[in-house]
């Protein structure tokens, strides 16, 4: 296992194809702007006021995915897990470093972008859409994601109508409808049911098994051990561990 981020990255496991994702010294910087007025005097002499702050959400961040390879991410609350998965979706700009994909990452998290005022079936058009499926091929697959997603009438309804788990049940059917080469999970499973976390699992499982790649955010513990063979923990922005999964998560649990 690595602990050293700057060391070298643990070696390719023989039975994993090529490199599909590279993440390189990359920083990701958030700018707020932050109330700092801390009483009468300050706000009637306008003193003090809003002040830019700049969160180093990630900092320095390095690691090599391989074909085939599920990576599990962990840390604590904040310590930039979404943070550096919105960024390999290209959802966000890398303040410094590079990351380069082989294939487009597809990213599922429980906030994705859906459309809440228009009907999950709608959405299911427009997400499938988004993922470069022609109108026939949507027209095609559109029962087997109704089936899977499996949410009964509601894929009627407006999207704002739904519960978390629906919402998840749903995005998850849309994002995995055509299998992903590299497929990116937010903390999406954790909100659905058993029955739904079998399902997906087993896709995701699927996937794996003609050479997908799978990064996979999430603290149930249990619900990585199933999925993933390496870890990554990062605190603060950093990488801190970075090997086998096992050894990861003891490093972790300790650590925390
Ligand atoms: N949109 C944003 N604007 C400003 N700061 C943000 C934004 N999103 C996240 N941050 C900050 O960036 C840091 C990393 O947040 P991030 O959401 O990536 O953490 P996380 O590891 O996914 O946390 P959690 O386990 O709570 O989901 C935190 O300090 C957070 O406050």
């Amino acid at each position: 296992m690595t602990t050293d981020p700057q060391a070298e990255r643990p070696k390719t496991p023989a039975e994993h194809g090529p490199m599909v994702l590279l993440i390189n010294e990359v920083d990701i910087d958030y700018e707020v702007w932050e109330d700092r007025r801390r009483g009468l005097r300050e706000r009637f002499t306008g003193m003090q006021g809003a002040g830019r702050t700049v969160i180093h959400a990630v900092k320095g961040a390095s690691f090599a995915v391989y074909e085939g390879e599920s990576v599990a991410i962990m840390g604590s609350n904040g310590s930039g897990k979404s943070t550096i998965l919105a960024a390999i979706a290209g959802l966000l700009p890398v303040t410094g470093g590079e990351i380069y994909a082989s294939y487009e990452p597809r990213l599922m998290g429980v906030g994705a972008a859906l459309l809440p005022k228009v009907s999950g079936m709608r959405n299911i058009r427009i997400g499938c859409l988004a993922l470069g499926m022609s109108v026939e091929q949507i027209d095609e697959r559109l029962d087997s994601i109704i089936e899977f997603a499996d949410i009964g009438e509601a894929i009627n309804r407006p999207l704002r109508s739904y519960s978390s788990g629906m919402k998840a049940r749903l995005l998850f059917a849309i994002a995995t409808s055509i299998r992903p080469k590299i497929l990116m999970i937010d903390e999406a499973l954790s909100v659905g049911d058993k029955e739904f976390r079998a399902k997906s699992e087993g896709r995701i499982q699927d996937m794996l098994n003609h050479a997908g790649t799978l990064l996979m955010v999430s603290h149930n513990m249990n619900e990585l051990k199933r999925l993933c063979t390496r870890g990554i923990w990062l605190e603060e922005g950093v990488i801190l561990a970075d090997g086998p999964l096992d050894e990861v998560i003891a490093t972790y649990t300790e650590g925390t």
